[in-house]
């Protein structure tokens, strides 16, 4: 996270960290008991290693009451395209229902397939990067972002008509996600509206706004998956 902070602890009860040997690779959401949404990408950045998901966190390395690493028993993604940001999306389903807290609740996500507004403030949060030097945050941050409408984003200035109904844009003017925050949850209003990925790469470049996957655009998919 660019140009964000550090939460209030266990404000966003919701939020994973998915580890490969006790390292962060990238963020997630608990969407049901036993299930947590992140990105696609985040398989491969793992090399498609073992994994497992860690609840409860609010620092990454200190003791936390409810902190909680949880194996992973399955993964599903609704698309194959792994050079694009196409259907970056990814369901990974836990080795057991996670115990709920105050420290671990599940997060509601958007089932209306409507864009939201042009100029709708959300929050990302996440463990990623927070300089373009790479600095790792112990402690979970976030940003406030603008949204920006798909007509703008696909400006050739901008993201040149890659954004597609699937996706949605948000300012990146010093403000962005970035390496590490992909598969986290972009929330507007409290409700998850989109995934974080990683898209053109770079972080707080005005030029290149950062790019979510709508998660209101694969609600038959989920619940499939689901169920
Ligand atoms: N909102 C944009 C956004 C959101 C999420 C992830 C990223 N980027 C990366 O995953 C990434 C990947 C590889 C090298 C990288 N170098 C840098 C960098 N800024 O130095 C980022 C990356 C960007």
């Amino acid at each position: 996270i660019l140009g964000g902070r550090e939460t209030t602890p266990h404000l966003k009860p919701y939020m994973a960290s998915l580890q490969v040997h006790g390292k962060h690779i990238c963020g997630g959401f608990l969407i049901a008991e036993q299930w947590v949404m992140s990105a696609a990408h985040c398989l491969e950045d793992m090399d498609n290693a073992t994994f497992h998901v860690l609840l409860g966190a609010h620092s990454l390395k200190e003791h936390e009451p409810h902190k909680h690493l949880y194996g992973v028993l399955g993964t599903s993604s609704p698309g194959s395209s792994h050079d694009t940001n196409h259907d970056d999306l990814l369901l990974i389903q836990l080795e057991e229902r996670a115990h709920l807290n105050q420290d671990v609740q599940v997060l509601a996500f958007q089932r209306v397939d409507q864009d939201v507004p042009a100029g709708t403030k959300c929050e990302v949060a996440g463990w990623g990067i927070t300089s373009n030097t790479g600095r790792h945050p112990d402690k979970l941050q976030a940003v406030e972002l603008p949204i920006i409408s798909r007509e703008v984003c696909n400006r050739r200035i901008h993201h040149d008509n890659e954004i597609t109904e699937k996706m949605l844009c948000a300012d990146s003017r010093k403000k962005d996600s970035c390496k590490g925050d992909s598969g986290g949850p972009l929330v507007c209003h409290g409700v998850a509206e989109g995934v974080v990925t990683s898209g053109s790469r770079v972080c707080g470049n005005w030029k290149k706004p950062g790019i979510y996957t709508r998660i209101s655009a694969y609600v038959g998919w989920i619940d499939s998956i689901l169920a």
